[in-house]
């Protein structure tokens, strides 16, 4: 398999670059008057337009070549058959068995996952209701009024996201509370507000040895035996998310009490999984079903849709035209809605602990850049921080810009206020403001020809800044769902298109074990190990100090 530059889909791309790059988008749009019919496509409850991308037709067309020749199709199935597509770790990928609402066989060595998958579910069903409805009691028999959810990263950022974004649609049976950090004052911050007899824990790790998650899960069972003075009542106030049993027990977890996951689930694609508990103790277990019910309908539009209106195939074309041939290394994720706020920080993960590599299926370096650095943040609070920089800075930064058609609340005009900056802000990054109409507003305000001339170069805007803009109908479960595998799809095809192993992160399986071996020099009679002046400093200046 030779390296994807190789491929004349490549080549043709790489020459086309060099021609978009003299481009305007604002010409293209004046010599096209179909260019959004033409660049957009639609499913139920999503409209994804990307005209506003610096693409024409032949690069369009020499973007799906790309995806033929890179065996999209053959990888596809693969994934969905379960085929150990995640080689370096010798791993089926498998969340869309999870959210497998046909519930059609999936197999995994011969054995269909289905059931597994479906009895899971059923737990969680039974153990939500149960909680939710008051019948599951604490060590005092009272009912639980809050859940602590203990975790990180994939164990953390997806439940989170999901509750934030589907606050409205809860009722107050139940108060989530998230603790990833290790840094104390989290779980201190939580802890102090919270009763322990009516508090449930539920501690989220596919490997139950993540050491910042192991360290809250002690620190919370510490201060819960303080005040309930026995060993029995853990039973009845914490449960456990993961694949480890082992350690779940030696922790102290009865084995009704853990929900398991499969190794066939990556981290930062848990959330339909047992992982996603929190999300359904919150919104309800009817309601986490609609989250599933929305990815699996992406699932099936992923699976089904041709190449030129399949979205996330799209949306990872245009990454990789953006990062690897027009040299755009970052990417902006910008929702227009509130709910949408944690979004950036999930997308960081999904995208760069997947892509952020550097060597090819072979182990190869690859020549190009893979994928963008990812941020962002809520898009009118960013129009208030970083904008100038997206308008005007020398970078150019592509963006996502994510709206909805409705808010989850209706508060007087509000919606149309968001979305006019929504709309305004892709429009003006597009076009920009040229030398003309800069003049012409000037003088309009009255100003001489000389206050003219010293403004003129700073009031300029180039534009041809590339956006996409995605509109939801309004986000609730099912739009949450579809949205998340949309970008998880967009994931898989970038690490096709780009010949990287997605499913892996040895880069923070590294940072995991650095900690530890520092952990043991910081106690007092800690012995130093060798370190670089600046490193063995700055500890030598915390113990000294602290
Ligand atoms: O769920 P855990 O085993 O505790 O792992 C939590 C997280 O650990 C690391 O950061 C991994 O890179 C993530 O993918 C994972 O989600």
């Amino acid at each position: 398999m030779g390296c994807r530059s190789e491929l004349s889909s490549w080549k043709a791309l790489e020459q086309s670059a060099t021609k978009l790059k003299q481009q305007h988008l604002k010409t293209l749009f004046a010599q096209d008057q179909a260019r959004f019919a033409k660049f957009s496509s639609q499913i139920p409850g999503v409209l994804y337009d990307y005209s506003k991308q610096l693409i024409d037709e032949e690069v369009f067309s020499q973007l799906i070549s790309l995806a033929e020749q890179t065996d999209i199709a053959t990888w596809r199935s693969k994934m969905f058959s379960g085929e150990k597509i995640n080689f370096t770790e010798q791993r089926a990928v498998l969340h869309v068995a999870l959210r497998n609402r046909s519930n059609s066989p999936v197999m995994v060595e011969g054995e269909d996952v289905m059931p597994l998958v479906n009895a899971e579910l059923a737990k969680m069903k039974a153990f939500t209701e149960k909680v939710r409805g008051g019948q599951w009691l604490g060590y005092t028999k009272k009912s639980v009024k809050d859940v602590v959810a203990i975790g990180v990263g994939g164990s953390n950022l997806g439940p989170q996201m999901v509750t934030e974004a589907l606050k409205n649609y809860a009722d107050d049976t139940l108060n989530v509370h998230y603790v990833s950090n290790v840094d104390g004052v989290q779980l201190a911050g939580v802890l102090n507000n919270l009763n322990p007899e009516t508090t449930m824990f539920v501690i989220s790790s596919k490997t139950f040895t993540t050491s910042e998650t192991m360290t809250n899960a002690r620190s919370a069972v510490k201060w819960f035996l303080r005040h309930a003075q026995s060993q029995e009542a853990i039973a009845k106030h914490f449960v456990a998310v993961s694949t480890n049993l082992e350690k779940t027990r030696e922790f102290g977890i009865a084995d009704e009490n853990v929900f398991t996951m499969w190794d066939w689930v990556g981290g930062r694609f848990s959330l339909w999984s047992a992982i996603g508990l929190p999300i359904a103790l919150y919104v309800g277990f009817e309601r986490f079903l609609e989250v599933l019910e929305g990815a699996f309908e992406v699932d099936e539009h992923f699976k089904h849709a041709s190449f030129d209106k399949n979205i996330p195939l799209i949306m990872a074309m245009l990454s990789v035209w953006n990062t690897s041939f027009l040299g755009y290394t970052a990417q902006a994720i910008l929702p227009y809605d509130q709910a949408l706020h944690m979004l950036p920080a999930y997308l960081q993960q999904g995208e760069m602990e997947s892509n952020g590599k550097h060597v090819t299926f072979a182990g190869e370096t690859v020549p190009y850049t893979t994928v963008p650095l990812i941020w962002g943040m809520t898009g009118i609070n960013g129009q208030h921080a970083f904008y100038q920089y997206l308008h005007q800075g020398n970078t150019i930064v592509p963006a996502d810009f994510i709206a909805s058609l409705k808010p989850q609340v209706e508060v007087g005009q509000h919606h149309d206020i968001l979305l006019s900056n929504f709309f305004a802000q892709t429009e003006a990054m597009m076009a920009g403001v040229d030398e003309q109409q800069v003049r012409a507003d000037l003088a309009a305000k009255g100003k001489s020809e000389q206050e003219i001339e010293q403004l003129l170069a700073h009031k300029i805007h180039q534009g041809n800044r590339p956006t996409t803009s995605i509109l939801l109908d309004v986000v609730d479960a099912k739009a949450i769902g579809r949205l998340i595998a949309l970008y998880e799809h967009k994931i898989f095809c970038q690490g096709i298109l780009l010949q990287i192993c997605s499913f892996d992160q040895w880069g923070v399986e590294l940072g995991k074990g650095l900690a530890s071996a520092i952990e043991a020099e910081l106690t007092k009679e800690g012995v130093s190990n060798p370190h670089d002046s600046s490193t063995a400093g700055l500890i030598a200046y915390y113990k000294n100090n602290r």
